[in-house]
């Protein structure tokens, strides 16, 4: 088993968590309040926009003109492609990204910003990959999962929904896990570990931000 195939397999329970949140459930069910779908829609945009900075440190410890080609593709992908639904909402919402930039994370979101960047700022090039990849590499596996419930096709989310389910973007998931197998997986164990850590860490975060909006609505 690969380095990356390995990772795959330990972080499927914590994938299934976020499945089963009450958030996603109600998302995939139609049910989900269009309120609690923009509180999202808002954290997410401001998300994104740190995510993406990230990548400016990713790009820096790159070694090979390959890995930067590879992570501006990423964050054109981010940018722009993620951005095309994301935006329709934001309209529907009245909102453009500019009055996003007026709006303060939830701690759920900080929280997983302030992991992001703390591993930025100190992580390696390998670390900072492991704290990037689970973003992306779970939404895929989530929706793909959703998508293939027959209840989602009638959801008013299905764009969305469809979007990160799409065939393409889970070849891309591939290509990704091949370069980290690449870069990552002749490491020593003791680093590989740390890795390990780090992944699933972000995994725990991405749950967090699914039960975000459902624990406001309890508080
Ligand atoms: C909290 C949160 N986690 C993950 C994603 C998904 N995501 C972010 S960037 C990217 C693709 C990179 O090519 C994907 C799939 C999100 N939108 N919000």
């Amino acid at each position: 088993m690969s380095f990356m195939e390995g990772i795959l397999k330990q972080n499927k329970p914590v994938w299934d968590k976020c499945i089963a949140t009450t958030f996603v459930q109600e998302m995939k069910e139609g049910k989900l309040p269009i309120e609690d779908f923009k509180e999202y829609m808002v954290q997410d945009s401001i998300y994104l926009k740190n995510y993406a900075r990230v990548y400016g440190k990713a790009i820096y410890h790159a070694e090979t003109l390959r890995e930067i080609q590879l992570y501006y593709s990423i964050l054109s992908f981010v940018t722009d492609t993620e951005s095309a639904i994301r935006l329709n909402y934001l309209r529907q919402f009245g909102m453009t990204d500019d009055d996003i930039e007026f709006i303060a994370p939830l701690p759920e979101n900080q929280n997983y910003i302030d992991f992001l960047f703390e591993t930025a700022k100190r992580g390696n090039g390998c670390e900072i990959l492991m704290a990037v990849l689970p973003c992306m590499l779970s939404y895929s596996y989530i929706f793909r999962k959703l998508a293939e419930e027959p209840e989602s096709l009638k959801s008013r989310y299905w764009d969305f929904i469809s979007d990160y389910a799409d065939d393409r973007y889970a070849d891309s998931c591939k290509e990704w896990c091949d370069f980290a197998d690449k870069k990552c997986g002749s490491l020593s164990e003791a680093e590989q570990k740390k890795l390990e850590s780090i992944f699933e860490r972000a995994g725990y975060l991405e749950l967090d931000f699914w039960n975000m909006a459902y624990q406001r609505k309890k508080a």
